[in-house]
């Protein structure tokens, strides 16, 4: 049998690190190792580690603490696989600076759902065509931030290859502040918060007596777990930092 992946979660009773344990005990080549939680000493963080002595780290906690746990990762050579959203522009150019220096594997995945890269992929293919787009971004209502890492993700690979322009009436006024949504290079991104959503977006294009709509559901977590999965081989035989799963999928 060749060699088990040995693999820690952060965030393994989270609503996505239970899933990932699921995942994982129906994955023979794949082993958990257990949760990692940061929330103690550096001593108490360190015997966690040492015990479990993870190849990887599949990390889906919270904006806050994210950027620590790429730390760790880099201090112990432990290969990160990231879900958690929220990192900074200026956050993900360091750590991909970082992870190259080391020549250390590193995943960080806005969406790990096939079919929300096909909805990116699909959107930057029509933006080229269809320059007036708005994003609206539809999830559940314990997401702490906006808008989400797909939609920015979404955003980024729209606007680089956009014409750019100026989009709505040029003497628009927002009567209640916010009403247009927040502005990303010229385009609006809109954030819906409700229970009863898991994770949804839909990407709306405008032009002369056309629309066009690419959406994409996650109706469950388990969505994201064959993406989750790729990532954490795939990491194994990297060096550097990679962003966004599309980068996986020719
Ligand atoms: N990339 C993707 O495909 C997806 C990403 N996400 C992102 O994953 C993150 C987690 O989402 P959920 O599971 O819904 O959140 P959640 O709130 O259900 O789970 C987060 C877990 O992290 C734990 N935690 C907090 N601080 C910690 C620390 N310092 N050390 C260890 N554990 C800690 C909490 O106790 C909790 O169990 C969010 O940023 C979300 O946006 C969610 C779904 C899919
Ligand atoms: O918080 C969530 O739930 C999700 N977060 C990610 C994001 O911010 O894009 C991925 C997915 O949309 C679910």
């Amino acid at each position: 049998m060749t060699k088990q992946i040995r693999v820690a979660v952060a965030g393994a009773n989270g609503r996505m690190g239970q899933e990932v344990v699921k995942m994982l005990a129906q994955d023979p080549t794949l082993v958990f190792t257990g949760n990692l939680d940061t929330r103690v000493s550096e001593e108490g963080i360190n015997q966690q580690l040492d015990e479990m002595k993870p190849d990887v780290l599949v990390d889906f906690t919270t904006p806050h603490t994210v950027y620590r746990h790429m730390e760790l990762c880099l201090a112990r050579g432990v290969r990160p696989v990231v879900g958690t959203t929220g990192l900074t522009t200026e956050q993900l150019q360091e750590m991909t600076e970082r992870y190259k220096e080391a020549g250390l594997g590193a995943i960080i995945a806005p969406n790990f759902a096939i079919g929300a890269i096909l909805c990116m992929k699909f959107s930057a293919m029509a933006a080229k065509y269809m320059p007036h787009v708005e994003i609206i971004e539809l999830h559940h209502d314990r997401k702490l931030d906006a808008p989400s890492g797909t939609a920015l993700k979404t955003a980024e690979m729209i606007a680089a290859v956009r014409e750019e322009l100026k989009q709505g009436h040029p003497e628009e006024v927002e009567t209640i502040p916010g009403a247009r949504g927040a502005d990303y290079e010229g385009f609006r991104i809109h954030s819906v918060r409700l229970p009863g959503m898991v994770a949804h977006q839909e990407v709306l294009f405008g032009a002369t007596g056309q629309t066009l709509s690419i959406r994409h559901d996650s109706i469950n977590r388990e969505s994201f777990m064959p993406g989750v999965n790729m990532a954490i081989k795939a990491v194994m035989n990297m060096n550097g930092l990679i962003y966004g799963l599309e980068h996986l999928i020719d």
